[in-house]
């Protein structure tokens, strides 16, 4: 791999504009069966997503993925949004019980429109003998495998059956992978999303490593279908973490899947927990990153999603910041 860069040395170039609002741009993404309001899913992590938001994103035409971190709480979850007429989503390991558990799904006609397998080093025969199994057993799921950073594993993973790929190894704001191990996409996460598409030939979703709004228009630059987000999604009013105060200041939990914190023993610890500052309302979130991605496709030149997949871009290393920040 040469030329390698990240979402801060990349910017994408202007097209002569076609709409006479922002508002008339169209954020909307297919994926799957389904179309969703925004190619943004929150990270399928317990300090970033509940059975409460889940419902809320659902109801309100956004894509999520549940964790998998409460296994016994999954079925009355599936019933619970059929209830509703919700589309459910759902993750899970490669242990022997997720395979008695996909069994259970289709003997009890639980039938999840999503499923994600989440592990660390999604490249792995244990991740292909489970796409294959969910194949065999639930044959109308939307299978989401991952997580991976390179084109054969999406190719091996697309040839087992999964109808998308998750990109991303190590770039995760409360991830040490990339330190502790010395393997990863950390610092490079754009430029492995690039090679990942060209081999690609169903969806992929990006994940880790977003830190603006713009690093979503980026990643769809270089060919992701969706892109998965942590910690622009932690410390609203309404994520799970816990809140605490500090200095009159209100911050909430933010953890790595594979934390001691999530894991409850320091063995294979890859993540780390941090806090981050309270953010309000998750609704005032989603519309600003939508309002924020309508304007990138005006700038695109054009009126939907597509149009950013086609502009040109150039490598500014390190400098598109220049002290500047955000707020
Ligand atoms: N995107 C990323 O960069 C990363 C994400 N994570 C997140 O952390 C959570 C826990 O992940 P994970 O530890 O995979 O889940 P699990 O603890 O459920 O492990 C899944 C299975 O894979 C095995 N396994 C895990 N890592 C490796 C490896 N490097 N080589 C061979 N076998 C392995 C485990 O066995 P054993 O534990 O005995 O090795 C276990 O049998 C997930 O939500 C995952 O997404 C974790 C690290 C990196
Ligand atoms: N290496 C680790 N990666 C982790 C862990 N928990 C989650 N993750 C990954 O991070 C992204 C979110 O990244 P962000 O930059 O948007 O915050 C998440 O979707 C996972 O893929 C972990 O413990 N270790």
């Amino acid at each position: 791999m040469e030329n390698v860069f990240d979402y801060e040395d990349i910017q994408l170039v202007p097209a002569k504009c076609v709409v006479n609002s922002r508002s008339e741009c169209d954020t909307k993404v297919t994926l799957g069966k389904h179309t969703f309001k925004l190619p943004v899913v929150p990270a399928n992590m317990q300090t970033i997503i509940d059975e409460k938001i889940a419902i809320y994103l659902a109801e309100n035409n956004y894509f999520y993925i549940m964790h998998r971190f409460n296994p016994e709480k999954r079925i009355s979850f599936i019933q619970d949004m059929r209830s509703r007429g919700l589309i459910s989503s759902i993750s899970v390991g490669v242990k022997e019980e997720e395979y008695r558990f996909i069994e259970q799904l289709a003997a009890e006609k639980l039938l999840p429109e999503y499923i994600t397998i989440d592990i660390a080093h999604g490249h792995s025969n244990a991740v292909i003998e489970m796409i294959k199994h969910i194949k065999k057993h639930l044959p109308n799921s939307f299978v989401i495998a991952g997580n991976v950073g390179t084109p054969e594993a999406v190719r091996e993973l697309e040839h087992a059956g999964a109808d998308a790929t998750k990109v991303g190894i190590g770039p995760g704001k409360v991830c040490i992978t990339k330190i502790k191990t010395g393997f990863g996409t950390g610092g490079w996460q754009l430029a492995a999303l690039r090679w990942c598409a060209k081999a690609a030939s169903k969806p992929i979703i990006a994940d880790g490593g977003i830190r603006t709004h713009g690093d979503i228009a980026k990643s769809i630059r270089f060919g992701a279908t969706m892109v998965m987000i942590g910690s622009l999604f932690a410390g609203h009013e309404e994520s799970p973490g816990e809140t605490v105060e500090k200095d009159g200041r209100l911050f909430k939990e933010y953890f790595g899947s594979a934390s001691e914190f999530q894991k409850g023993e320091k063995k294979n610890v890859e993540g780390k927990k941090m806090y981050v500052e309270y953010k309000g309302a998750l609704q005032d979130t989603l519309t600003e990153m939508e309002q924020d991605l309508q304007s990138s496709i005006s700038y695109a030149g054009g009126k939907e999603l597509d149009a950013i997949r086609h502009v040109d871009y150039v490598v500014v290393k390190n400098s598109i910041f220049n002290g500047d920040k955000v707020y």
